[in-house]
């Protein structure tokens, strides 16, 4: 019997299961058609944007160009996506600025508000202490910012950026962020020119919470129509972002291909078929060419974690799910025989991505980092396991409860373990036995993760059996309304950017591009989860944001 008519036939166990009703695939194998063997990038479009490079990199290191301006410059490389041909560069001109033009982490320039504010920011996302005392100049005599300033919109939006930078206790950055928010609003209803859409863009996604690729698409539109513009680098970025696209497009199709074969929407068709989605994700984390074996991998977690997790929260039965909690203990492909078939089909799904990661992690020999991978895996399980006896015992956790374990059940620490797999050799077993210590930046990062997801995804679970979320528990605890608890994981939230923010400035415990993935990881969030599962529900601006990224390419 197939693994679908044994589901279909087994109707004793359909009463007791649990069928979320998610929407199915909006993409089906569609991607199929970008399968290609060869990933190579064509010789034409490489040597061109070789050639790009070097003018650009000659630029960026002339003498003539005063700092401010190589700011702006600087500032231009990276919204437009491609700042990673350039890193040792930007690294080197901004470390100058930091020696020459700050004291004591005060900034001696005086300039503008716009330009400041760029400085401030990119700074800041270097990792240098800068202080926001810069801005007080912008102050009247009453300690606040001065009305004046309104007429500067390009100012007011740049500050509005620098303030998403800010860490606990900048109560200058709090009040410049209510400030810029409240007239930023104002003037977003009142004018019509692009800077207006620009505003509002900035008001709903900010610069630093964006995706970087995102952020290309985006501001390549508007870098377009600047007078001012380096048309070398804009020609670098159009070029740039087509040949990744088309790098992204092939690693999709090949993924596709391997999600068809294994059939999984038709065996398991309770679960969610998120395949286009959870390549997004993976690209959200690093979207470089020489991550494509880490993004292939990284698809396949969430892909397959998602439907691990529909089988936790909703279909499996408890007692199905305690035989193949024991089956992932003891990692191992044999004892599969007490497993329904569809547990079985889906544990050799496990079995074979936990073998590519082994495979893998031997290739890059970082071989030590499997047995963080293997412990992380068995603990999300386990962590799942918990909820499912908590929903089947009708139990109310407490919030200190609900905490602890949503935490590990989010699956981020099983995430961000994998993701520095696939950075090869620079993760060494440090950085392994760092994250397993849970360092401040990782606790952050999982809180904003879990309270975000929580927010968005509550209502939909709530519509069947589902344990109880962040919000049910701090109601309960508190005994407040919805919006109250709405209000506190918001306010958790923003304290845990200002812990990332703060984590990453210098010396930060590990080398920078390890922090990159975390923040990556809680810019995917703040894109995808900011007011509704986009994920899950994948029908509207994820559907565009695929689009936009994979699909359709850019005119040159
Ligand atoms: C947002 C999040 C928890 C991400 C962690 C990373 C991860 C393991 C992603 C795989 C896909 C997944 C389970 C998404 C959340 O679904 P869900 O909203 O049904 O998760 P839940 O059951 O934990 O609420």
């Amino acid at each position: 019997m197939s693994v679908v008519e044994s589901l279909n036939s087994d109707a004793k166990y359909e009463l007791h299961r649990n069928v979320a009703n998610f929407q199915p695939s909006l993409w089906g194998n569609y991607f199929l058609q970008y399968a290609s063997e060869c990933m190579e990038v064509d010789e034409n479009i490489k040597a061109q944007i070789e050639a790009l490079k070097c003018d650009m990199r000659k630029m960026l290191i002339s003498e003539s160009e005063k700092p401010l301006e190589k700011v702006h410059l600087i500032d231009s490389i990276c919204r437009l996506g491609v700042s990673y041909y350039f890193e040792d560069e930007i690294e080197e001109i901004l470390q100058n600025i930091y020696k020459n033009n700050v004291e004591d982490g005060e900034i001696t320039f005086n300039d503008n508000l716009c330009s400041l504010s760029v400085l401030f920011r990119l700074l800041r996302q270097q990792g240098h202490h800068v202080s926001p005392n810069v801005f007080n100049k912008f102050k009247n005599e009453k300690g606040e910012f001065s009305e004046g300033l309104i007429k500067d919109v390009k100012g007011m939006l740049s500050l509005y950026e620098a303030t998403q930078l800010m860490v606990h206790g900048e109560d200058i950055l709090e009040k410049a962020l209510a400030f810029t928010k409240t007239h930023l609003e104002f003037i977003a209803i009142q004018s019509s020119h692009s800077l207006a859409m620009q505003i509002k863009y900035s008001l709903r996604q900010t610069l630093h919470k964006n995706l970087p690729r995102l952020e290309a698409l985006r501001f390549i539109s508007i870098y377009e129509h600047d007078p001012s513009n380096n048309k070398t680098l804009l020609v670098l970025a159009k070029l740039d972002f087509n040949m990744l696209q088309n790098l992204h497009q092939k690693e999709i199709g090949n993924i596709c291909k391997w999600w068809n074969n294994l059939d999984v929407p038709n065996k398991l068709p309770y679960a969610r078929d998120r395949m286009a989605e959870s390549y997004l994700w993976a690209m959200g984390i690093y979207f470089e060419p020489q991550y494509s074996t880490a993004r292939i991998i990284m698809t396949k977690i969430f892909v397959i974690f998602t439907v691990v997790d529909d089988t936790y929260d909703a279909y499996g039965t408890i007692d199905e799910l305690e035989l193949f909690t024991k089956t992932i203990e003891r990692w191992d492909i044999c004892g599969l025989d007490n497993l329904p078939d569809y547990m079985k089909f889906l544990y050799r799904i496990l079995f074979d991505l936990n073998k590519e990661i082994e495979e893998e992690a031997i290739k890059k020999g970082i071989v030590y980092a499997l047995n963080y991978y293997k412990n992380e895996c068995i603990r999300h399980i386990q962590a799942y396991m918990a909820e499912a006896r908590w929903l089947n015992n009708n139990y109310q956790p407490t919030l200190e409860e609900y905490n602890r374990l949503s935490t590990i059940s989010s699956g981020y620490c099983l995430v961000i373990n994998t993701c520095y797999i696939g950075m090869g050799d620079i993760a060494t077993e440090d950085i392994f036995k760092w994250l397993s210590n849970k360092p401040k930046v990782i606790d952050a990062a999982i809180v904003l993760c879990r309270l975000m997801d929580d927010i968005v995804s509550n209502e939909f679970e709530q519509k069947r059996d589902h344990v109880s979320s962040f919000l049910e528990c701090y109601m309960r605890q508190y005994n407040v309304s919805r919006e109250g608890a709405v209000q506190e994981g918001q306010k958790r939230i923003a304290d845990a950017w200002k812990d990332m923010n703060k984590e990453s400035l210098m010396p930060t415990d590990v080398p920078r591009p390890f922090l990159t993935r975390i923040l990556n990881l809680s810019r995917f969030m703040d894109v995808v989860y900011k007011d509704k599962d986009n994920f899950t529900h994948s029908e509207g601006e994820m559907k565009t944001f695929i689009k936009a990224l994979l699909l359709d390419p850019m005119k040159i």
